[in-house]
């Protein structure tokens, strides 16, 4: 099964303005969408990030790539490092420490996922299989809630409304769990003070007794801060996520709150797990095979994370049906997943790249989809119409920050800042 052409195609699809630490969300969030095409005519699909920096490299690696087997993936990894050299992509802030290692990986990620599809579809059988096969039948998502504006300045409200207080956040959460189902929920906090966070994140357990919470702030509180916090939000948290920057904020935080901490900040690549495992500065730590190298080498991450006793869920950014479908192949061929993995598909209100009817929310969880390979094809017509929008949107990389300071200009995105 030899690759005889790659496609690389930037996306763009409407995304609402989501409040964090940042800045906010622009009217259009970015993808790149992989093709991967054999010898044998079978084509394999990949998801990542759209940033201008990032997009180039995938350009770049996909044609030397031309002309391997797509079992060869350890020959497909050592060639895009080659080529990625000492690139450092992706500086959005929202996602920790970039590093050369870090960009490697991201680059190397949606091959790998579209080597898997082949491969799937080659053996009549779905990805979760060629990870080890399914623990779970479907994989639970949480509700991710974001404070919002009710529009972008200057356009039409969107329809999920404002959420700038605690019953703004309750409101979104009650629509979240109409439409979908979900079980546990997650806040993307350190847009306001504190204590308005604590008690927006009090609301929510209020209204959603015994429901799972989690709160999100990006780093943006100080060691004595994030202490404060978690101590008021014990009994209410199942976890605190990146309340404070690095590994050794963390490790002080974590010894002084009673709730695990989460992260998908300080852990970000291998060379991060022996010394946060060292100062016992994470319980959980939020997978995300578009960073972590793809679907097998993040397995392997959840491997150590069962032998030093780290908890799982999953990170995620703006996405579209390709990466959701490859993090739930992952999600339910991983025994030790502990919490459920966070998601922005409600955020993209029914856009895709994908035909309809392979993936769908059941009480909250995504059921493996049942075809071959990753079990989606891509709906070309919807490809087209985003590609059409990525050339005419403006938008090259995602920039929350730039973006907020046009509507409040002393904004800034220090960390800590409380
Ligand atoms: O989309 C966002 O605004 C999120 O804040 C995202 O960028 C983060 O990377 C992420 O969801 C997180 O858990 O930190
Ligand atoms: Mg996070």
């Amino acid at each position: 099964m030899i690759i005889t052409q790659i496609n690389v195609t930037p996306v763009a699809f409407k995304d609402p303005p989501l409040l964090n630490a940042a800045g906010v969300h622009e009217p259009w969030a970015l993808r790149t969408i992989v093709e991967v095409i054999t010898d044998e005519g079978l084509t394999g699909l990949g998801e990542t990030y759209g940033d201008l920096g990032h997009l180039t490299k995938v350009r770049e690696c996909a044609e030397v790539l031309i002309g391997l087997d797509v079992h060869a993936t350890n020959q497909m990894y050592a060639r895009i490092a080659a080529t990625v050299g000492d690139a450092v992509s992706d500086l959005h802030g929202l996602t920790g420490a970039a590093t050369k290692e870090k960009s490697v990986d991201r680059v190397f990620s949606p091959f790998e996922v579209a080597s898997l599809d082949i491969r799937g579809k080659a053996a009549g059988v779905p990805v979760v299989d060629l990870l080890g096969g399914r623990v779970r039948d479907a994989v639970p998502y949480s509700a991710y809630l974001f404070y919002k504006w009710a529009g972008h300045p200057g356009a039409e409200p969107d329809r999920f409304g404002a959420a700038l207080d605690p019953e703004g956040v309750v409101e979104q959460a009650s629509l979240f769990i109409k439409e979908y189902g979900f079980t546990s929920i997650k806040l993307k906090g350190g847009v306001f003070e504190p204590d308005q966070e604590i008690a927006a994140t009090q609301a929510l357990h209020e209204a959603f007794p015994g429901v799972p919470l989690r709160l999100d702030p990006n780093a943006v509180w100080s060691v004595d801060t994030s202490i404060r916090v978690g101590r008021e939000l014990d009994g209410v948290l199942e976890y605190l996520e990146d309340p404070t920057p690095d590994i050794a904020g963390m490790a002080a935080v974590a010894a002084q709150v009673s709730m695990p901490l989460a992260t998908n900040m300080c852990v970000v690549t291998p060379e991060h797990l022996p010394p946060a495992i060292a100062a016992r500065a994470i319980g959980v730590l939020l997978l995300d095979h578009h960073y972590w190298g793809g679907l097998v080498r993040t397995a392997h991450v959840a491997s150590l994370c069962e032998t030093f006793g780290l908890e799982l869920s999953m990170h995620s950014n703006s996405h579209l049906g390709i990466s959701l479908a490859a993090m739930t192949h992952l999600a339910a061929a991983t025994p030790n997943l502990t919490s459920a993995c966070d998601t922005h598909t409600p955020w993209q209100n029914g856009q895709d790249v994908v035909a309809p009817g392979a993936l769908s929310f059941v009480d909250g969880a995504v059921p493996v989809p049942a075809g071959p390979g990753l079990g989606v094809e891509l709906d070309r017509d919807a490809l087209a119409v985003m590609h059409e929008q990525y050339l005419t949107c403006g938008v090259t990389a995602r920039d929350d920050t730039t973006y907020l300071r046009r509507f409040e200009p002393a904004f800034t995105a220090e960390r800590p800042r409380w």
